[in-house]
């Protein structure tokens, strides 16, 4: 095939493309630069063969031969390609949208945050009367199980109604649930507001991630996804916070509550101005809504590129029909089921949220006060907010990651971390020696001892390492799975994440009682290691694959090394693109339309 790039522009020469040497893109393309850099060069001023090129050949394609990519039956490889080239600027648009949803995420994590610090400033506001340590555990669990609840067919109504609508009920479930605990005096008051809050954060921490990852480039998806579970630890971190300086504070905890309109009303008044995502308006056969979103995500692209896009989706994602809602979901569910991919998607995203939540790390959000203070640390809150202050700093290095390094090695590196810190923990617990009498914790090496310090220390270790992989992979589920069955898998997945959690909240002072301490902490480090198994062997590599190519992947087996051939291939691919971009090469003459 020859360039049409030397007759009307000029081609890169060796001392522009060397210039690359210092530029961010050239960290990816050093593997072959040095090897390719002159062959490509010459071959673009001679118009020879671009098979020469090398990787630059896959992006000369990808911009010469459109027309042929158009035609072809390989979906895979074609439209995806096209729009890959033009990912290398974000959109103020994605921006927007992303920061928008994510407010989702700081609900969740401020909600179910402010509860630990909420219990102990409460006294006797509710009916009177002092909490008992069952009222409390039905306070704190009340939103995990309205969040299970509506978890469960969140992503049906998201695939019913559309994404946007879904978040702005649980924007309402949000405002209803805050204002009757703000004014609760009556306790079932204050345990039905945190319900009914509860079904908001269920559906907010579904379609938060789903809508980013629908209105994601591929190339930067993961780090976008990861900005929800940024709020999310932030969230968790401004509770924290705020619930330490609202203590004392008369009511403080109806003002901490309180706060949390501010963000809700602010992202239900954003909401009503933005657009759903393009794969849902394909889905609804909203080819024009699709376009125009997809014009504003892709600034740079021409109209082809665009068009590529919309058949792209138009192909690959259809809609399962039914005759009434309850038909179209038992249909769902059973493509969900029947098809072999679906049913390794549904097992990778069932899998990897049950990790995240049974492998404890939620014992130490809701309970690190006591367990510190079993140790001899006296100023628990102090420590909490350590614990949730480590989880945040290190999303924010996932965020870095998760696109670069990729899922699984952030993962691969993040849970035997956690369990090292486990079996220290356990192994430290055992040497405190802790009795249980009644609810009461009888320390027999009280005081603030150096197992005592191994444990605070490991469990901040932990929570590093928990934050930098199964904190935040999980919730890139959606990812996962295609258009046909996305709600119906991500409703169960999300589900599990709940049910987890529940089961945390609900078990977690009993098993120190029942197993000790030591017990408890070695079980978690079992399940860690089970966990680390499945995640080698089940879990393939899906950074800067678009969400139509994971299917490709799953199709016949959890295909980890497929995946990680093709998430190296559409790495270098952009990080061509970038390189080319970084020249200001223009697009019409390299294509001459
Ligand atoms: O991803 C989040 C995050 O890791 C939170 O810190 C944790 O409390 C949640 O349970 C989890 O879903």
């Amino acid at each position: 095939m020859k360039l049409p790039w030397g007759r009307s522009s000029t081609p890169p020469q060796s001392e522009e493309i060397s210039s690359l040497e210092d530029s961010r893109a050239n960290s990816q393309l050093n593997t072959f630069n040095d090897d390719n850099k002159e062959d490509a060069v010459q071959t673009v001023t001679n118009g020879e063969d671009q098979q020469d090129m090398g990787p630059y050949s896959t992006f000369v394609e990808g911009i010469n031969d459109d027309k042929s990519k158009k035609d072809s039956e390989d979906g895979y490889d074609e439209a995806s390609v096209l729009s890959d080239e033009y990912d290398e600027g974000l959109s103020g648009f994605v921006i927007v949208l992303t920061l928008v949803s994510s407010i989702s995420g700081f609900m969740f994590g401020y909600d179910t945050g402010y509860i630990s610090s909420a219990l102990t400033s409460v006294k006797q506001d509710l009916s009177h009367k002092s909490l008992s340590y069952g009222d409390k555990e039905i306070l704190t669990a009340a939103t995990s199980l309205g969040a299970l609840i509506s978890s469960l067919w969140a992503g049906i109504v998201a695939d019913i109604i559309g994404r946007k609508p879904s978040i702005l009920i649980s924007n309402i479930m949000f405002l209803i649930g805050i204002i009757l605990q703000v004014c609760a005096h009556k306790y079932w008051q204050m345990a039905a507001g945190r319900l009914i809050m509860g079904f908001g954060v269920g559906i907010g921490s579904l379609v938060a991630p789903l809508f980013i990852g629908e209105i994601a480039p591929s190339m930067i998806r993961g780090r976008l996804t990861v900005i929800n579970s940024l709020c999310i630890t932030g969230g968790q971190l401004v509770a924290y916070a705020c619930g330490a300086g609202l203590t004392h504070v008369n009511n403080g905890w109806r003002v901490l509550v309180g706060l949390a309109l501010i963000p809700v009303s602010l992202q239900f008044v954003f909401f009503i101005f933005l657009p759903d995502t393009p794969r849902y308006y394909i889905m609804k056969n909203d080819v024009e809504s699709a376009r125009k979103v997809l014009r504003k995500t892709y600034r740079r692209a021409p109209n082809y590129v665009i068009d590529a896009k919309v058949k792209e989706l138009h192909d690959l994602n259809g809609s399962i029909d039914g005759k009434n809602v309850l038909d179209k979901v038992w249909k769902m569910a059973k493509e969900l089921h029947t098809k072999p991919a679906n049913l390794r998607a549904l097992i990778i995203a069932c899998g990897l949220q049950g990790i995240q939540q049974f492998t404890g790390f939620n014992s130490l959000m809701y309970f690190s006060g006591t367990i510190f203070e079993t140790v001899g640390f006296h100023n628990s809150s102090a420590v909490s907010l350590i614990v949730s202050g480590t989880n945040f700093v290190f999303t924010v290095i996932a965020f870095f990651a998760i696109d670069k390094l990729g899922r699984r090695p952030i993962l691969l590196i993040g849970v035997p971390g956690m369990l090292v810190a486990w079996i220290v923990c356990s192994i430290s617990f055992h040497f405190i020696g802790i009795r249980f009498e009644g609810a009461n914790a009888i320390v027999e090496h009280a005081g603030f001892t150096s197992w005592g310090i191994l444990i605070i220390v490991f469990i901040v270790v932990y929570a590093a390492f928990y934050a930098l992989g199964i904190g935040t992979v999980p919730w890139q589920q959606s990812e996962l799975f295609p258009q046909t069955v996305r709600g119906v898998g991500t409703s169960l997945s999300s589900a599990t994440n709940w049910a987890g959690s529940l089961v945390i909240a609900a078990c977690f002072l009993t098993m120190l009682q029942n197993i000790t301490p030591s017990g408890t902490f070695a079980l978690f480090a079992g399940i860690t290691a089970v966990s680390l198994l499945f995640i080698y062997f089940c879990y393939p590599e899906l950074s800067g694959l678009e969400l139509e190519e994971v299917q490709e992947v799953l199709k016949d087996g959890f295909g980890i090394k497929k995946s990680k051939q093709l998430a190296k291939h559409r790495k270098k691919q952009a990080a061509v693109a970038k390189a080319v971009a970084k020249h200001k090469i223009p697009r019409s003459e390299i294509i001459g339309d």
